[in-house]
């Protein structure tokens, strides 16, 4: 049987992904192969339920089958991935949020891997899981590059044992995959590696993880949104309108119907800069409350507002994260921030069960 689950992969691995060069079976869209006399059965699996190629990839499949392999019957379930994953959620892991940006490079690994490391601070038990599947920086935010974390045996079962930096248990894509390979990662194979880090990590105990998700909005999000059972998300953004613009679509994606994640509430990072020179002075190069004013017209909290300071560069790029130093202006901002995430879970976390009870 393994043989011939073998020889129809490799005939569907001719199937490309329109508008793509990889193939069908590479994105991990094809599960459950079984033949039997003359008649193939298998899942097709797409990332939404309006993909405009789903009859295309479908016929290409059935008529490949039955001109190569001879197949009479070809049955192809069609399934989408938010119909087949049921949301993760971990027992001993009291809440996972996820941190987004609608935009890239406006600080929101910056501000996790902070957050993170002053929720640690303040005594929580933390865990982030690095799913930036476009640039996964962690590892470098964490000074901790050449890490490569090994399988640990947990009643039985074979789990991940994350890496332990600055008191954060941390798993990056970065540690498993190349990260130039990684950009061309669609749906499923970005749900599954999220699902191995979140599920497949030995995280044992947790208040909070933390979980960067990559920049933007897009079908990706989506699918990693739903994989995971999310307490809540935060959404980072600059001043800027342009960045703001963006930010409004994160905040929509979860708040739609189908999704259903409460925004714990926006960070608005690189908020004013301050030369060292001068601590006192504000300049709001980017616009000044900018997120301030979004969060107040949605209703939202603003978690945190931080200042561009060259030593939050500096401590990314050395891998020495700012708010290990609680005492410096830049850290008690994070720490500030972490307090008030901590205490929007908790409203939130109410708020719940009181519509629970009340149902
Ligand atoms: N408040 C800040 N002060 C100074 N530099 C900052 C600040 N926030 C972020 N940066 C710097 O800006 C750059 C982008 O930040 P970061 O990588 O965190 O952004 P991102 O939104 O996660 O980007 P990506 O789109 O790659 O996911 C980094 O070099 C980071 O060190």
């Amino acid at each position: 049987m393994q043989e011939i689950v073998k020889e129809i992969r490799d005939v569907l691995s001719e199937v490309k992904y329109p508008g793509t060069s990889k193939s069908i079976v590479a994105l991990d869209m094809v599960q459950n192969i079984k033949a039997e006399d003359g008649k193939v059965d298998f899942r097709l699996v797409f990332q939404k339920s309006n993909d405009p190629f789903v009859g295309t990839v479908r016929k290409k499949c059935e008529s490949l089958l039955k001109e190569k392999l001879g197949y009479t019957t070809v049955e192809i379930e069609t399934v989408f991935v938010h119909d087949l994953e049921k949301p993760l959620a971990l027992e001993k892991v009291k809440h996972i949020v996820a941190v987004s940006s609608g935009k890239g490079g406006v600080g929101k690994s910056t501000v996790a891997s902070n957050l993170a490391v002053a929720l640690a601070k303040l005594g929580y038990k933390v865990g982030l899981v690095d799913a930036d599947i476009y640039g996964p920086s962690m590892p470098k935010m964490f000074g901790c590059e050449d890490a490569s974390p090994y399988m640990v045996e947990v009643g039985g079962k074979e789990l991940i044992e994350p890496v332990v930096k600055y008191g954060v248990k941390l798993l990056s894509i970065g540690f498993f995959v190349d990260p130039d390979s990684a950009t061309v990662w669609r749906g499923p194979m970005a749900s599954n590696a999220l699902k191995q880090m979140v599920e497949g990590g030995f995280w044992d105990e947790l208040d909070f993880m933390l979980i960067d998700l990559p920049p933007g909005t897009s079908d990706i999000h989506l699918t990693l949104v739903q994989t995971v059972a999310l307490s809540g998300a935060i959404v980072v953004s600059t001043p800027q309108q342009v960045a703001l613009a963006d930010a409004v679509k994160g905040i929509n994606m979860f708040e739609s119907p189908g999704i259903q994640v409460p925004v714990l509430g926006l960070v608005e990072n690189m908020s004013w800069f301050t030369p060292a020179e001068l601590p006192d002075n504000k300049y709001y190069i980017f616009g000044k409350e900018g997120a301030k004013k979004l969060a107040d017209e949605k209703g939202l909290r603003l978690l945190g507002q931080i200042p561009i300071v060259q030593s939050i560069m500096e401590g990314g790029e050395n891998g020495s994260p700012v708010a290990l130093d609680e005492d410096s202006v830049t850290g008690q901002a994070f720490i500030e921030l972490a307090r008030n995430v901590a205490h929007a879970v908790d409203e939130t976390g109410e708020t719940a069960k009181r519509v629970r009870v009340t149902k």
